[in-house]
């Protein structure tokens, strides 16, 4: 057995090695024949070879380029972002060689396929293959400065008869990157899975509901913001203190209409060229958020650099941009010092609305309490009124202490330990 075996693979070895040979002097005449037989009898010879092998060819094999081409040719492919993101969980499962990129202040790992790399996909009963493609062409419209691009391209092929496939659209969470070097992505995206949702928003129901029809009325208002000759765009700004639910709020947004959000860091912007292509990188029925940074004195430093975006540049740049663009587009804004910020910056047109985001309510709390602890009334509810009314806690605070810290999930013990933690708050205060 052992013999047979060193024996089969001796005679395999030979196979592979006249095979290699043979192909080597296929490459070899091909090369002779590209060097000195011009151009245009090669390519028409390889078209003859592609439509004889066509024949025989079973698959329809379909390309994406990275970036739409033509003046446009920063603009990313909306078709390339969308395979992007389908294949974005099946890459990470059927890939055997991955790219991972560090997305999110360095907290996040995003993975894709490797260059070149295929995974075979089944799509309602259709076989599809997908392999990303590094293809390196000249750009004519491009300076010779920068002469080459690399353009990605991801091709599908399947059986014919499998068209339809990109559906099961996730929302994408983009982060622009900080750097700075020709050719690099301007968005990093990550599948955004944060499983919160108006229903879980601790705040006043009537003022929810308000915002809630806000983004109803905006989202289906394209054929009057036609009427009243005004960009479909809105802005919202969320103000209040730390742990109010600002950031809650903007992931409810974006999961109520399936739209993507565009994190932007506008630390990473080397300056408003850049802010321009990166918010005409964004795609429509997408929510742009700018959350204020916590460490301000080192952004009013950095701001002033010459290269740095300022928060009026960028509101200015929206104001431009968008106004020229027909599509849904919602903007958010969130700052702990709305007291700080100039009015101009923050006049209607540019944020048409303004919501606080309070301390916590009675009416925040009955939120939490149904959702932890299923709890609609209890005896200990009207203690908690009392201290709520006459404390600041925020919604995080409130949430924190509530979560049950037992497997039991004691409600008893929660709403105790709640009104323990309001009782030093007012001491303290
Ligand atoms: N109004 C709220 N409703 C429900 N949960 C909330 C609310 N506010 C805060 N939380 C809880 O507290 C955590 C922090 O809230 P969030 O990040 O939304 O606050 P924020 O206002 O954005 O704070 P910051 O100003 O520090 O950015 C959330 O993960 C959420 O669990
Ligand atoms: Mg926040």
């Amino acid at each position: 057995m052992d013999i047979k075996l060193r024996k089969m693979s001796k005679s395999m070895g030979d196979i592979l090695m006249g095979f290699g040979t043979l192909i080597g002097s296929i490459m070899f005449v091909y090369t002779m024949i590209q060097q000195f037989v011009p151009e245009y009898v090669t390519r028409y010879l390889s078209a003859c070879i592609c439509r004889i092998t066509a024949f025989a060819y079973p698959y329809i094999e379909i390309s994406f380029d990275e970036f739409t081409g033509g003046g446009d040719w920063l603009k990313v492919s909306k078709a390339y972002t969308a395979i992007e993101a389908y294949l974005g969980p099946k890459s990470s499962k059927l890939a055997k060689r991955l790219k991972a990129r560090i997305v999110k202040g360095n907290k996040d790992l995003a993975f894709s396929m490797d260059d070149d790399e295929e995974i075979v996909d089944d799509f309602a009963g259709v076989k599809i293959w997908w392999s990303l493609d590094k293809t390196t062409t000249f750009d004519a419209q491009i300076s010779s400065a920068a002469p080459r691009d690399d353009h990605r391209a991801i091709s599908k092929s399947c059986h014919q008869g499998g068209e339809n496939m990109i559906e099961n659209r996730h929302i994408r969470l983009y982060s622009n990157n900080a750097n700075h070097e020709y050719g690099y992505k301007l968005w990093s995206q990550v599948a955004f899975e944060h499983p919160v949702t108006f229903d879980h928003l601790a705040m006043d129901p009537a003022k929810k509901q308000e915002i809630i029809d806000d983004l109803v009325t905006f989202s289906m208002g394209r054929d009057y913001y036609l009427k009243i000759g005004k960009p479909w765009k809105r802005g919202y700004l969320l103000y209040g203190p730390p742990g109010t639910g600002k950031s809650s709020m903007i992931a409810a947004m974006a999961k109520l209409f399936n739209y993507d959000i565009y994190d932007l860091e506008l630390r990473a912007v080397s300056g408003n060229s850049e802010l321009k292509q990166l918010l005409h990188n964004t795609s429509n029925k997408s929510i742009t958020k700018k959350e204020e940074d916590k460490d301000k004195d080192k952004e009013d430093e950095e701001s002033n650099g010459d290269s740095k975006v300022t928060l009026s540049g960028l509101l200015n740049v929206i104001d431009g941009l968008w106004s020229a663009c027909s599509k849904e587009r919602i903007f958010v804004f969130t700052t702990n010092y709305v007291e700080e910020l100039d009015p101009a910056l923050i006049r209607r047109g540019r944020m048409d609305k303004h919501i606080e985001m309070s301390y916590c309510c009675f009416e925040g709390f009955k939120v939490f309490a149904k959702i932890y602890l299923d709890l609609e009334s209890h005896e200990l509810f009207d203690t908690i009124r009392h201290l709520i009314h006459e404390v600041k806690v925020s919604p995080a605070d409130v949430a924190e202490n509530l979560m049950p810290k037992t497997i039991e999930r004691d409600s008893q013990a929660c709403l105790q330990n709640l009104i323990k933690a309001l009782e030093k708050i007012k001491e303290d205060e």
